[in-house]
């Protein structure tokens, strides 16, 4: 079944994002893929993939997909974000993660979490429901 996954990384985390996408480009291009604008950009230049671009992380990009969440129109988020370097949008940052909690919307952060999480037999499996929770 088609899902829609967001795709964003810090700077200094876009290479090893842009590295996990092309180890898993044949599984991905099946599925919308969004991202926000600078990483977008290099999915599309670097991977030849068609990915929807919202605004950059630091104008806002970061609340664009967090509001898809809320719209139930999210069904996985790959976020490679950086422990070592302040954002100058953290507290964006921290909205998006924290509502990927909210709505029990899977979430990978690092480049082995993303690897269990897309070769989950979980992933696609039509029969699968993810819980969503009921406020
Ligand atoms: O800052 C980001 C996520 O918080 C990512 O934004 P860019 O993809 O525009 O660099």
């Amino acid at each position: 079944m088609k899902k829609t996954i967001a795709l964003v990384a810090h700077d200094h985390k876009k290479q090893a994002l842009l590295s996990w996408i092309e180890n898993h480009k044949s599984k991905l291009e099946c599925h919308d893929l969004v991202a926000t604008g600078t990483t977008g950009g290099l999915i599309q230049d670097k991977l030849n993939l068609s990915v929807y671009r919202y605004k950059s992380g630091p104008l806002g990009g970061d609340q664009q997909i967090g509001a898809l969440i809320a719209e139930n129109k999210l069904d996985c988020l790959v976020f490679f974000w950086d422990p070592l370097n302040p954002a100058p949008h953290d507290p964006d940052v921290k909205a998006l993660l924290r509502l990927c909690s909210v709505w029990n919307v899977p979430v990978a952060c690092n480049p082995s979490t993303a690897d269990m999480l897309i070769t989950s037999p979980l992933f696609n499996d039509p029969d699968y429901k993810r819980i969503q929770p009921s406020y």
